[in-house]
């Protein structure tokens, strides 16, 4: 079981992230979820030890930095590397003059999994966004951390790859027994992969358990201020349809 515990973070002098404690077990998808500004990014940012110290423990140690795959919210793609390339940096621990036949044939199976084979040779700034994003979804994968900390994942994607993706990482969890952590703003998408979802609203972990208790229509009329559908999908997972709260005439 990982413990993250999060000290108070402050940026300036307004504290952007109450203390808390987050659990999760090997083999699970965490989701992360709560409306702009609520602190997902901060949170994320901590468990994945970037902005200092990280609080994250795993059965009570600390995870070494290599152990931890993290993938920010916005990226920027400005190398002259092939997408190959690219994923293969992800062994950089490894590499020295000679790329190993296993790295390769590791960064070859990374873009596999997430349908990218036909970009291996591509130049990676030839790539559209989508395509990017999961380059460097592959990139983080391929080091197979045994904490994903991942800041919107499929923010850049379409409904094929966020399925894509998504399934993908569950897979990965439960696989290798490793920890996926994911900011998320689509509910449905992330009632359907995730275990557990984490509620943040204005720097507070306001629950933390399964899709299906969490995600009432009170704490998403409350969280996000919009009137919410509860829909079940055909294989009993809920569809959350979101409507405007009309003003008062
Ligand atoms: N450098 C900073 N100075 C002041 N406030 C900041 C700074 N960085 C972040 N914040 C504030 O901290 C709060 C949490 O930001 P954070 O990026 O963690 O939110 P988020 O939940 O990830 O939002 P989003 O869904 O929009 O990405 C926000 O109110 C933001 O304005």
């Amino acid at each position: 079981m990982l413990t993250a515990t999060i000290r108070e973070v402050r940026k300036g002098r307004v504290t952007v992230l109450q203390p808390l404690r987050l659990t999760a077990a090997p083999g699970q998808v965490l989701g992360v979820i709560g409306p702009n500004g609520a602190g997902k990014s901060t949170l994320l940012r901590q468990l994945a030890g970037i902005d200092g110290a990280g609080a994250a423990r795993w059965s009570g140690e600390a995870l070494a930095a290599r152990q931890i795959g993290f993938m920010p919210q916005a990226f920027q793609v400005s190398a002259r590397l092939s997408v190959l390339e690219c994923v293969l940096l992800g062994r950089r621990e490894g590499l020295g003059w000679r790329v190993a036949a296993q790295d390769l044939a590791a960064s070859a199976a990374a873009l596999a999994a997430l349908g990218l084979e036909r970009l291996a040779q591509r130049p990676l700034e030839s790539l559209s966004g989508g395509q990017q994003q999961m380059v460097l979804l592959a990139q983080r994968l391929v080091r197979r951390p045994r904490l994903l900390v991942l800041d919107e994942p499929t923010s850049a994607l379409d409904l094929h790859h966020q399925l894509t993706v998504l399934g993908h990482l569950r897979a990965h969890a439960r696989r290798r027994d490793a920890i996926v952590v994911m900011a998320l703003h689509d509910l449905t998408m992330a009632a359907r992969f995730c275990d557990r979802l984490a509620l943040l609203q204005a720097g507070h972990l306001l629950a933390c358990g399964p899709p299906c208790t969490l995600l009432t229509s009170e704490a998403i009329r409350e969280g996000w201020q919009v009137e919410p559908e509860v829909l079940l999908a055909r294989d009993g997972g809920q569809v959350i349809v979101p409507h405007r709260i009309e003003a008062p005439q």
